[in-house]
């Protein structure tokens, strides 16, 4: 039998707290690759803004439409911002696979949980930083947050780390020490010698 997309083009799941260089090191990986990797396009029950296209920024949806999915168990995670709903469905990640695309999820620990939960058959990459100092201080420099903010993703950073050092939680860890150092890790642990995972 032909493997699916989602056994041949495995999702990847990149989680580790925020402020450790997700998303720094997923753009180098994104220029050193291009036409390789996709991100899954959320569900909103938000109005599309001007310019925006259903199935292009966002799958736009009713509350009753997303509220049926949630009942089908249909979405990795989901939130409500603002009086409106978002959020990733399995459906979205298997589309990436059908277009011959690896789909990156950028979750936390969760949202990670719930990957599991599916048949999504992903790869677990944690992004860890050299210490809560480091992340702190980081998180300080990129002068995003607010010093309530910061608690707070300091408090989510040690669950984090703690998930992270059950057995079996992730494959992979990478600590973003050296920046240079944890992209080449980074990068030769998601393209596997071009193999990206698949086994076949
Ligand atoms: N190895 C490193 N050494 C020093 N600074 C780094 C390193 N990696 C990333 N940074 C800096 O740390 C800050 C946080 O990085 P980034 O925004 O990529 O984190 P993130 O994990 O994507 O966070 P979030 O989940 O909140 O989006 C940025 O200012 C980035 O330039």
């Amino acid at each position: 039998m032909a493997p699916s997309a989602v056994q041949k083009f495995r999702p990847v799941v990149i989680s580790g707290p925020s402020g450790t260089g997700k998303s720094t090191l997923l753009k180098r990986l994104f220029a050193e690759y291009p036409d390789t990797f996709g991100f899954s396009i959320s569900h909103t029950t938000r109005a599309p803004r001007a310019g925006e296209k259903d199935g292009r920024e966002y799958n736009f949806t009713t509350k009753e439409g997303f509220l049926d999915l949630v009942a089908q168990n249909g979405f990795i995670e989901h939130a409500q911002f603002g009086g409106n709903h978002y959020g990733t469905s399995v459906q979205a990640v298997k589309n990436i696979a059908e277009k011959e695309r690896i789909c990156i999820l950028d979750i936390e620990m969760e949202g990670v949980k719930q990957v599991k939960k599916t048949d999504l058959n992903a790869r677990f990459l944690f992004l860890a930083p050299p210490s809560l100092e480091e992340l702190e201080k980081r998180l300080r420099g990129r002068g995003t947050e607010t010093e309530d903010s910061l608690q707070k993703r300091l408090a989510q950073a040690h669950n984090e780390l703690e998930y992270s050092k059950q057995e079996g939680a992730h494959d992979k860890i990478v600590v973003n020490d050296d920046l240079e150092k944890a992209y080449v890790e980074l990068r030769d642990w998601v393209v596997d010698g071009g193999r990206f995972g698949a086994s076949q």
